[in-house]
């Protein structure tokens, strides 16, 4: 069984435009709403493919009461913690071409005892877990080191941990020693503080990481991929898709992929780059089928040199607000 939790959970509206251009009043044919928030999209993907899921997250306000609903619908195992805030809506506007402009909303602000009701559900749910994901941003009022403590708690009974998250919360749940974390290109830049324009850049970088706290790093790569760095060594797999109708979700795919092939080593890899490969070819942000098809390279022999499509240069602080007067 895989326990997934999503402090700010969503539901993420998907809207095709022909085109963005600002400030226009734009009329789309279509849209489409789904149940979302990044724990939500790896237990949803889990359970689609036979693989026994339950999502923790809170639910409050009218949005909260669309995604319970829709929850309910999908047949999802879910533990509720009720609210007083509204849940979110994220938006996708999606190009023919496959750009994304997303708008994520910051969600409700939880309390002490509403991250405390959080964590609970997290803990009486862990008899019988393999793995416990930590998924997405943390709503404000919930301590940035939450998935470290959850990580810590975890271990102790014997379940391993995935975080997938990003800014402080990612660089703060390394001190709970998580067995494994995925960031993206952006996110690992960020979290290592400076530009990676290579594979070795990324390697390197998760390698920190990994010294920092994390048992094994997933990086995934986008249109490169994803690079495994665990104790076993450095892998690599990619795989070539024909067209990329919306990459939203992708990295929850990866995530999902990567435990249902069992959290470790090549065929982990390979499975999770196959369900990125998949999402990225589906309009909304949750993903049907996998096609066993697809090839998907894999190789330990990896160029430290080659260069990524898709570097990354993290911005320079933000310069300090002037007092106020
Ligand atoms: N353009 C693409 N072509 C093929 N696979 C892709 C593409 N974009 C993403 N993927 C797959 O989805 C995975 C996750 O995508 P990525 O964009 O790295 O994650 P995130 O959504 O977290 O930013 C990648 O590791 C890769 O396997
Ligand atoms: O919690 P965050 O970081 O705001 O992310 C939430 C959003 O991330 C997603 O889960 C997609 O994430 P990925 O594209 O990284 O897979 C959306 O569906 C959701 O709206």
């Amino acid at each position: 069984m895989i326990l997934t939790l999503t402090p700010n959970p969503s539901v993420d509206r998907t809207v095709p435009v022909d085109a963005l251009p600002r400030g226009a009043v734009i009329r789309s044919r279509r849209g489409r709403s789904e149940p979302s928030g990044k724990g939500v999209n790896v237990a949803l993907a889990l359970r689609s493919h036979g693989r026994s899921a339950t999502a923790v997250l809170p639910v409050g306000g009218p949005v909260g009461a669309q995604l319970s609903q829709m929850l309910r619908l999908a047949g999802l195992p879910v533990r509720e913690v009720p609210v007083r805030g509204g849940i979110r809506s994220n938006i996708s506007l999606v190009e023919p071409d496959g750009t994304v402009t997303k708008v994520n909303e910051p969600g409700p602000e939880l309390d002490a005892g509403e991250t405390e009701a959080l964590v609970c559900a997290v803990l009486d749910d862990l008899a019988g877990v393999s793995w416990l994901a930590c998924c997405g941003s943390l709503p404000d009022g919930v301590p940035p080191d939450l998935y470290a403590g959850l990580a810590e708690a975890a271990r102790s009974r014997g379940v391993r941990v995935a975080v997938d998250t990003s800014g402080e919360p990612l660089r703060a749940s390394l001190a709970g020693r998580p067995d494994l974390v995925k960031p993206n290109t952006a996110e690992l830049a960020h979290l290592v503080g400076r530009p990676l324009r290579t594979f070795g850049d990324v390697i390197d970088a998760a390698r920190q990481v990994r010294r920092l706290g994390a048992d094994a790093v997933l990086a995934s790569l986008g249109a490169d991929g994803a690079l495994l760095v665990e104790a076993g060594g450095v892998r690599h797999a990619e795989t070539r898709v024909a067209r990329v109708v919306s990459a939203v979700g992708a990295g929850d795919a990866a995530l999902a992929g990567f435990l249902y092939g069992g959290g470790a080593g090549m065929a982990a890899l390979r499975t999770a780059v196959a369900w990125g490969a998949a999402a990225v070819q589906h309009e909304g942000t949750l993903f049907s089928a996998v096609d066993p098809a697809q090839t998907v390279l894999v190789s330990t022999e990896v160029d430290p040199g080659r260069p990524l499509r898709d570097p990354h240069v993290p911005a320079s602080s933000p310069a300090p607000r002037p007092p106020a007067s």
